[in-house]
């Protein structure tokens, strides 16, 4: 029973079609476009797949790219089906103040990251960051209770921020360093550490909470820029969304 799982995200949308809808299941294609090109996936990389029997997919990008998504689906005979966060799912439990409020790529990327951690050893709290257009840091206790988590901009609208706002700040991208002694460097560091930055902390919330350290994993379109500048060891995992998509299409379509 073909799988096909979609992650459309604020800057691209990423899919990935297996051989059946459950972890561990073999990956047959995937591939991303940017949202502009959505419209080129009927005909394009979708137009030679296997016809997927099943979907799941989450999106953050609005009821608009949502629909144009559907429509280029109707190559199809699969109803589209999308993930919304809830009080409670595949074993996590949502802290937030209003559960469905939370972003759903969000809550299937802590699903993700609690089932591989629980597939790796025994049970720890976790902390998960994500990498995309903005960039999240997410709380998780040992039980797989999100406990809360931290939005901040990513790379690209820090840098478009500081641009827009100051006269002086058009400069090419630079490098991460130490003490950055030009323009350029000193953007992509501030930007770099402002993120490492808060990501330390929230481990060390963690810490404190918990009493014990956090297993950490890190995942999104940019989370190779970011790996090599983090204060602690992180697991950075291709795609902890298509995992935690898995997971889930495993308890709904079994
Ligand atoms: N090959 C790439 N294509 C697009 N974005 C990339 C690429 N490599 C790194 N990035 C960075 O990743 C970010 C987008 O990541 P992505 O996971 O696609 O975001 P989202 O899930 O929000 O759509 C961009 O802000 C960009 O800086
Ligand atoms: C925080 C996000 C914008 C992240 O989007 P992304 O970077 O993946 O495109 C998204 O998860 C979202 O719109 N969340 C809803 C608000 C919330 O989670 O509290
Ligand atoms: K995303």
């Amino acid at each position: 029973m073909t799988f096909l799982a979609i992650d459309v995200g604020n800057t691209r949308l990423k899919w990935a079609l297996y051989e059946a809808p459950g972890p561990g299941a073999a990956l047959l294609a995937q591939g991303a476009e940017f949202l502009d090109h959505i419209e080129r996936l009927a005909e394009g990389a979708w137009a030679k797949l296997p016809h997927p029997a099943r979907m799941l997919g989450c999106v953050v990008a609005g009821d608009a790219v949502k629909r144009r998504v559907e429509e280029q689906m109707e190559l199809w005979d699969v109803s589209p089906q999308w993930v919304v966060a809830s009080a409670q799912e595949a074993g996590l439990i949502n802290g937030y103040d209003h559960p469905t409020r939370l972003g759903c790529d969000r809550w299937v990327a802590m699903i993700g990251a609690r089932h591989r951690m629980l597939a790796q050893g025994p049970e720890r709290p976790l902390v998960v960051v994500m990498v995309g257009t903005a960039v999240t840091v997410e709380a998780i206790d040992a039980h797989g209770r999100f406990l809360g988590g931290l939005i901040l901009p990513g790379h690209g609208i820090m840098l478009r921020a500081l641009e827009s706002g100051t006269a002086g700040l058009h400069v090419p991208t630079g490098e991460v360093c130490l003490f950055p002694t030009n323009t350029s460097d000193a953007l992509t560091s501030g930007g770099t550490y402002a993120i490492a930055g808060a990501v330390e902390r929230m481990v060390q919330h963690v810490m404190a909470h918990c009493g014990s350290e956090p297993a950490c994993m890190m995942t999104g379109g940019a989370g190779w820029k970011m790996a090599p500048s983090m204060t602690r060891p992180f697991e950075l995992v291709d795609n902890l969304i298509f995992d935690g998509l898995l997971e889930i299409a495993a308890r709904r379509f079994a």
